[in-house]
């Protein structure tokens, strides 16, 4: 009903609920009575511009026009497949032309029968027939006339038809051979083509397409009414159009996009939970179907992407930085693709990554890729720490700064002390900060202009792979994940960025002050909601954000959170050994050019073995030596045990003391060979013993 109605005034609320309350004494005091809640007011359509305002907006260039490596790869895409086509078709020529030879008669004969059929206009002779036979003159003679009224004129083209192809003839014999070359080629392919069997084209299949049956909303309703979901199949039941579509289904990239509005009290979770099911009702691989949930709309919006083939078996183009010499680390970089093929970026200033899934998923693969962005930039610098062990991250150790890998002890420590040059390193560099004028570093924080200009404030990429046999470390798990925390919560402006990679994400492996500051995560394949919030951040779980719906052959494909405002559905760049060390290669030639592959301190390449230096160097000073030169220790060290000291240099055993907070100072001393006495660098044996009796402390603290 219209408001402006001349017949229809509007309703006067006001006056029929005093009417109303004069009747039956309502009170009317809206403090203890019933109120009227569905006010006119409140039933009034939001005006045009609000909703508009609120309104999706859909991009005028299509994604694939905006990035100019989805141009790129959409342009080469294209150039493939006419190159390929054309090639096909190219080598088959001369079959093409033998068919056309071989069939060109057949059309002849076909044409010269078409033409006679058109001349005495023969489809109509079953019709006459049939008017003989019923003894219908009338019609008959209706027939006749129009049969010969058509054969007279078609009779007149067909005399000019001959005359034309005779003159032609003529032509042609008087005229140079090629004409005839030329209109014998073209009669060929005509005829050809005319006399081609309707079940044997000419041309072979140059490229097989996969059919895949469109999605429909017949087909979409269909297969949300098999999940089992309470909600759906109520309201389902009560009106068969309880499931609203607000846009309409379109093909987005390789597959079809349907955004769903479940009935009302239905989530996104609910169905995504149910991922199999839903697949199995729209009839594909689970690898193609995709729900994602769109909560700046609402809860029950669901997005669902529904791929021509499976996310893990399409094929991925190739890490768009293969053939990069060198990359920028204060650029964003590619990190994988989403199920449409669109590169996904991430970026590393200013934010920490956790990578998180159960062993096998693609962990280290995904954390080797932001270590490969920072060793091919020759200015930035990478630590590597794999606790597990098992070497994957061994091709990158020729460009960490720092690097160990093993499930002992020994790693574990170096670890904690990684940590703690890293804490040391913010203090330094916040240090520097403070020091510099506004103008130059107006934020407070590292830009890649001061990165690139100040030493000491150079990008620093930290991986930490399988953390949790760090942080659940008997001996240095709790330090280390305090240190961690206050790593993650300063170290971002100061242009140190940690990536975290961990298998068993729960509150003992990952403290929870790391995993809630971390900016940047990624979700591959986990088992339980705790896994995925621990990883995912809180009530992501609840959100729609599950990690648990990715199956057995989703390798590399998790949900990255933080990178842009949207969860996104990621399958990472994989990279072989191979691939890995060609890269790497290719960093250490960079680094070179740039002068930067010296700065690796000496202790990251010694064999030093952490958990015997301590107790070692101090045996071979003796109790009466307050401070002993380097080179003295390292000539005794060496003695002590050949095979595992017998290669050590000052600059490494200087190198492997300093973790423990044990700095070299002048020491005065005789040189036993030469007689004569000088000033040179030395420790001092009480910050040795002071290194031992504060480990032993530690060590039995936690055995307590
Ligand atoms: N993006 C990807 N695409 C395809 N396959 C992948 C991808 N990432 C990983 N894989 C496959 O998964 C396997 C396991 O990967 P990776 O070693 O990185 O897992 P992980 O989670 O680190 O395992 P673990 O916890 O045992 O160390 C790889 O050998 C590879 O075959």
């Amino acid at each position: 009903m219209h408001s402006e109605d001349p017949q229809h005034p509007p309703i006067d609320w006001q006056r029929h609920e005093e009417e109303l309350a004069d009747v039956v004494q309502l009170p009317l005091d809206d403090t203890d009575g019933p109120v009227l809640v569905d006010t006119p007011a409140a039933q009034e359509k939001p005006r045009f511009g609000a909703t508009m305002r609120r309104g999706e907006r859909r991009p005028v260039v299509p994604s694939w026009l905006r990035s100019r490596a989805e141009l790129a790869y959409t342009l080469r895409w294209s150039a493939g497949y006419v190159g390929h086509v054309a090639a096909y078709h190219a080598l088959r020529l001369p079959k093409y032309a033998l068919k056309l030879v071989f069939r060109a008669p057949v059309g002849l004969v076909k044409a010269i029968g078409g033409f006679f059929r058109w001349l005495f206009d023969l489809e109509g002779e079953a019709v006459r027939q049939a008017t003989v036979r019923t003894e219908d003159a009338e019609a008959y003679l209706k027939l006749s006339r129009q049969r010969d009224r058509r054969v007279r004129w078609r009779g007149i083209v067909a005399v000019f038809v001959l005359l034309a192809l005779l003159i032609g003839a003529g032509a042609l014999a008087v005229g140079p051979q090629w004409w005839t070359w030329a209109v014998s080629t073209v009669a060929v392919i005509v005829f050809g083509v005319a006399g081609a069997p309707a079940d044997r084209p000419l041309l072979d299949t140059a490229v097989v397409r996969p059919r895949v049956a469109a999605l429909t909303s017949d087909i979409v309703v269909r297969a949300l009414s098999v999940l089992g979901v309470a909600g759906i199949n109520q309201a389902i039941a009560k009106h068969p159009k309880a499931i609203g579509f607000p846009a309409p289904i379109t093909r987005d990239g390789p597959g079809w996009r349907a955004d769903v509005d479940l009935p009302l009290g239905v989530t996104v979770g609910e169905v995504m939970d149910r991922r199999d099911k839903l697949a199995s009702g729209l009839g594909r691989p689970l690898g193609c179907v995709w729900p994602e949930g769109n909560a700046d709309i609402s809860p029950s919006r669901l997005v669902l992407w529904v791929g021509d083939e499976p996310m893990a078996a399409s094929r991925q183009p190739g890490w768009p930085l293969l053939k990069a010499a060198t990359v920028d680390v204060a650029k964003p970089f590619p990190f994988g693709t989403d199920p449409r093929g669109r590169l996904v970026h991430i970026e590393l200033p200013y934010t920490n990554v956790l990578i998180g899934s159960i062993p096998g998923y693609g962990k280290t693969a995904a954390v080797q890729l932001p270590m490969l962005v920072a060793a091919l930039d020759p200015h930035a610098e990478v630590w590597g720490y794999d606790f597990k062990g098992t070497g994957g991250l061994d091709p990158l150790a020729k460009v960490c700064t720092r690097y160990a890998s093993g499930m002992d002890d020994d790693t574990a420590e170096a670890g904690l002390m990684a940590l703690r040059e890293l804490r040391a390193e913010c203090q330094r560099r916040a240090a520097i900060i403070k020091r510099l004028p506004k103008d130059v570093c107006p934020d407070n924080k590292v830009t890649p202009e001061l990165a690139r200009r100040i030493k000491g404030l150079h990008w620093l990429v930290a991986v930490f792979d399988e953390c949790q046999d760090l942080f659940a470390n008997a001996e240095f798990g709790k330090e280390a994940g305090e240190l961690a925390e206050k790593i993650i919560k300063l170290a971002r402006a100061l242009g140190i960025i940690l990536v975290l990679a961990t298998q068993r994400p729960d509150a003992k492996s990952l403290p929870t002050g790391v995993s809630a500051n971390v900016g940047t995560r990624f979700c591959l394949r986990v088992m339980g909601q705790l896994e995925n919030d621990m990883v995912l951040g809180t009530s992501s779980y609840r959100n729609g954000l599950r990690a648990t719906m990715f199956t057995k052959k989703d390798k590399g494909v998790g949900y990255l959170v933080g990178a842009a405002d949207e969860a996104q559905i990621v399958r990472t760049f994989y990279l072989d050994g191979p691939t890995v060390e060609q890269l790497v290669a290719r960093a250490v030639a960079a680094r070179q050019a740039a002068g930067t592959l010296t700065e690796r301190p000496a202790e990251a390449t010694t064999t030093v073995r952490r958990e015997t230096l301590l107790e070692d160097t101090l045996a071979v000073i003796r109790a009466d030596e307050p401070k002993v030169w380097m080179e003295t220790l390292v000539a005794r060290l060496a003695g002590l045990r050949p095979d595992m000291y017998g290669d050590l240099t000052r600059e490494q055993l200087g190198a492997a003391l300093k973790p423990y907070g044990i700095t070299t100072t002048q020491v005065w001393g005789t040189d036993p060979d030469t007689g004569k006495s000088a000033n040179r660098r030395g420790v001092e044996r009480s910050a040795i013993s002071d290194a031992v009796a504060e480990r032993n402390r530690r060590r039995g603290g936690q055995a307590a």
